[in-house]
C-alpha cells in the first residue's frame, strides 16, 4: 500500500531524510520512531504529498505521493492541527467533507459515526472552547471524512491524557480491523509496542532498525543476566582480567548483591568469584531488552554523513 524507495529530503543542503526505503502492507499499522529531528515528520509529509522528495520516491495507494489524485486515498493528521476556532466540530468536519466533494448525507453519516466512536461530546461548542483532547479527536475525525485507505498520523497521542491516549490507540487498532493502513510516528515507545505491527527506528535522517518489535529486540538488543549472590563476589587471586571485569560492578540490593552480566560465561565467572569470597549464587534472572533499551542504544550512536547529499533546496 506504501512503497518508499531511496527517499532523500534535504533542506538547503541539510539532509533531513537520507536513503530511506521501506514498505507498508495493506491493513498494517506501521510505526516510525526516533528522537527529535530524526526525520519522522519529514517522511510523513512526503507520504502525505505535502513536500516533494529531493530524490527517490514514495508511492501511496498506487500513486506517486506528488500526484494530487493520491490525496483522495489519504487522511493526514499533522503534529499540530490548528482548527478553525469559530466553527463547531460538526460544521468544521462538514466543511472538509465538502472540500472532498463527499455527498452531504454520506458525509453526515460518516461524521456522526466518527464522532460517536471517538466519544466526542460538545459537538456544537465552538472549537476554540474545547479541550486539547477533543481538538485532537476532531482532527482525527477530519482525517476520515474522505474515507481514505491510508492514514498518516504524526504523533497522534502526543500531549493527551492517559484516557484520551488509550482511546486514540484503541481507535487506531479499530482502523486496522476495518482494513485501513496506518502509518504513525511517536515518541512514546509503549504506544508503538502496543499498536504497531512493524516499526522503523530513525536517527539523524536514516533508518537504523526495522521489523516487528520482537525482531528488533532480537537483532539489536542484548539479553542481560542479573546474578544475585549472598556476598560481594571477588575474583579469585590469579584470575583473568575477564574474571575481574565480570564481577566488577556488584550492587547491594537488600541483603544480596546483584551483578549484571551479558553472557552465561560471565555468569559462571560471577559464580566462581562468589565462591572465592566464601558465598554462593542465590538467584539468576534473565532480562530481555525492551524496545526502549534498543532505542536508547541505537540512537546514542553517532551517525556518519548527515550533512550534504542531494541538491540544496530552499527551506519550506
Ligand atoms: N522546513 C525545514 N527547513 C529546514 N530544516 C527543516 C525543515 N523541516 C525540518 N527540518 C529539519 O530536518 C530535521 C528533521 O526534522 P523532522 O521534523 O522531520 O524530525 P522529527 O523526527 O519529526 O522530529 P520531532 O520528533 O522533533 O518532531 C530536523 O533537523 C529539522 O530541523
Amino acid at each position: 500500500m506504501i512503497a518508499v524507495d531511496a527517499l532523500e529530503k534535504t533542506y538547503g543542503g541539510f539532509a533531513a531524510v537520507v536513503d530511506s526505503t521501506f514498505s507498508v502492507e495493506e491493513g498494517e499499522v506501521f510505526g516510525i520512531v526516533g528522537p527529535n529531528g530524526a526525520g519522522k515528520t519529514t517522511t510523513l509529509k512526503v507520504l502525505a504529498g505535502l513536500i516533494e522528495p529531493t530524490s527517490g520516491e514514495a508511492r501511496v495507494a498506487g500513486y506517486d505521493s506528488t500526484d494530487p489524485a493520491m490525496r483522495h486515498h489519504l487522511g493526514f493528521l499533522p503534529e499540530e492541527s490548528p482548527l478553525y476556532e469559530e466553527m463547531t466540530a460538526t460544521s468544521y468536519l462538514r466543511f472538509f467533507a465538502d472540500l472532498y466533494e463527499v455527498p452531504r448525507p454520506v458525509a453526515d453519516e460518516r461524521i456522526e459515526r466518527a464522532l460517536d466512536r471517538l466519544e466526542l461530546d460538545h459537538r456544537d461548542r465552538r472549537l476554540g472552547d474545547v479541550s486539547k483532547g477533543m481538538k485532537r479527536k476532531v482532527a482525527i475525525a477530519r482525517s476520515l471524512v474522505n474515507d481514505p485507505d491510508v492514514l498518516v498520523y504524526d504523533e497522534p497521542a502526543s500531549g493527551l491524557d492517559p484516557v484520551t491516549t488509550n482511546s486514540v490507540l484503541e481507535f487506531t487498532r479499530e482502523l486496522r480491523a476495518a482494513g485501513k493502513t496506518v502509518v504513525f510516528s511517536a515518541h512514546n515507545l509503549y504506544h508503538v509496542e502496543s499498536v504497531c505491527d512493524r516499526v522503523v527506528i530513525m536517527n539523524e535522517g536514516r533508518i537504523v532498525a526495522r521489523g516487528t518489535v520482537e525482531e528488533i529486540r532480537e537483532r539489536h538488543g542484548e539479553t542481560t543476566y542479573h546474578v544475585y549472590t549472598d556476598v560481594p563476589p571477588a575474583p579469585a587471586s590469579g584470575g583473568t582480567e575477564a574474571d575481574a571485569d565480570a564481577v566488577g560492578d556488584a550492587e547491594e540490593v537488600g541483603d544480596r548483591y546483584r551483578t549484571v552480566v551479558p553472557s552465561m560465561d560471565a555468569v559462571e565467572r560471577v559464580r566462581g568469584a562468589a565462591s572465592a569470597a566464601g558465598g554462593t549464587v542465590v538467584d539468576i534472572r534473565t532480562r530481555e531488552p525492551s524496545l526502549e533499551d534498543v532505542f536508547l542504544d541505537l540512537v546514542g550512536r553517532p551517525m556518519p554523513g548527515r550533512r550534504g547529499g542531494g541538491e540544496a533546496e530552499g527551506a519550506e
